[in-house]
């Protein structure tokens, strides 16, 4: 499968902060890759790398065999920043009108309206659209251009769920016809309905880079709770945190771990199971050795 971008020992350093640290990864033809992380993990720094808006303080990247900074590689790639402007006054087929007239070949208007929900807009004022409608044509302005590497920066931002359905219908879509995708999320759930690889990132460093399944498991950390005067060792505990009375447990299998817990007639009160977002979880990838109770 070739290689259609990809970043090679790259350092993006602004000022004082460590923006990206030696990331090397690559985006293969007919991937759709989801970049998972927290705020700040360096997701639009990388992004803003491959499509040329900023240059790495070290290493390569490398864009449709070339260079991000040649315009007439980035002639191939369509891109939606976490942020866009587009003009009150103009129309939605203005708009199109105006990005497709940049690219040899475009997809049609009506076509590109119709794969994100807007086909009824096409004489719409864009200061006349709702926001879910200005985002969804934010991005489908990334695919006006029959690009063959679409890069989204948090694309479902503010949408609602049918919005956010029907975008991610048109990325499928764009897809299903041998398109390649690298888009940015904090939801790995939106990852999953959309991606089979995920690059999970954390503060400038790679952290997985595998199937949504795998790091799924990585990820899926659950917090036991309770009150108990002292704990037998458990199995399966990747953390724990005193708190007062309450005893805070990491794991990544409550059910055995509690029916050990049970098992060991340990009195305890409170139990309390709950699932720990993202951030929680990425603590646990990025600690560097699992503490023990
Ligand atoms: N222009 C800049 N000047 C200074 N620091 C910056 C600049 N752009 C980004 N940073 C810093 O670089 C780090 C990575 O930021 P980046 O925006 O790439 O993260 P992100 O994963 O996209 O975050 P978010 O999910 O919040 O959008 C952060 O610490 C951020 O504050």
């Amino acid at each position: 499968m070739s290689v259609l971008a990809r970043t090679i020992d790259v350092t993006r350093r602004y000022g004082g902060v460590l923006a990206l640290d030696r990331v090397s990864l690559e985006i293969r033809a007919g991937e759709l890759v989801g970049l998972l992380g927290p705020n700040g993990a360096g997701k639009s720094t990388l992004i803003n790398l491959f499509v040329g808006l900023r240059r790495p303080t070290s290493g390569t990247v490398e864009l449709l065999g070339g260079s991000p900074s040649d315009p007439l590689v980035r002639r191939g790639i369509g891109v939606t920043p976490q942020e866009t402007g587009l003009p009150e006054a103009l129309r939605v087929g203005e708009v199109v009108g105006f990005v497709t007239s940049h690219y040899p070949k475009a997809r049609p208007k009506g076509e590109l309206l119709e794969r994100f929900g807007l086909a009824d807009l096409d004489r719409r004022q864009i200061g006349g659209l709702s926001g879910g409608q200005k985002r969804r044509l934010a991005v489908a302005l990334a695919f006006a251009g029959e690009p063959r590497l679409v890069f989204l920066d948090e694309p479902t931002t503010g949408l609602d769920v049918e919005a956010r359905r029907t975008l991610w219908d048109g990325i499928r879509a764009f897809h299903e016809d041998g398109g390649t995708v690298l888009l940015t999320s904090h939801y790995l759930e939106e990852i999953e309905a959309l991606a089979q690889r995920v690059i999970v990132v954390a503060q400038g460093r790679v952290l997985a880079d595998d199937t949504v399944r795998a790091v799924r498991d990585m990820v899926g950390v659950q917090r036991v709770s309770l009150t108990a005067a002292a704990l037998p060792e458990l199995p399966g505990v990747l953390s724990s945190e005193r708190d007062g009375e309450r005893t805070h447990l990491m794991t990544a299998d409550a059910d055995h771990l509690v029916v050990a817990l049970v098992s060991s007639g340990t009195p305890f009160t409170g139990l309390e199971i709950r699932p720990t977002s993202l951030e929680e979880a990425f603590l646990h990838l990025t600690a560097p050795e699992p503490v023990t109770a």
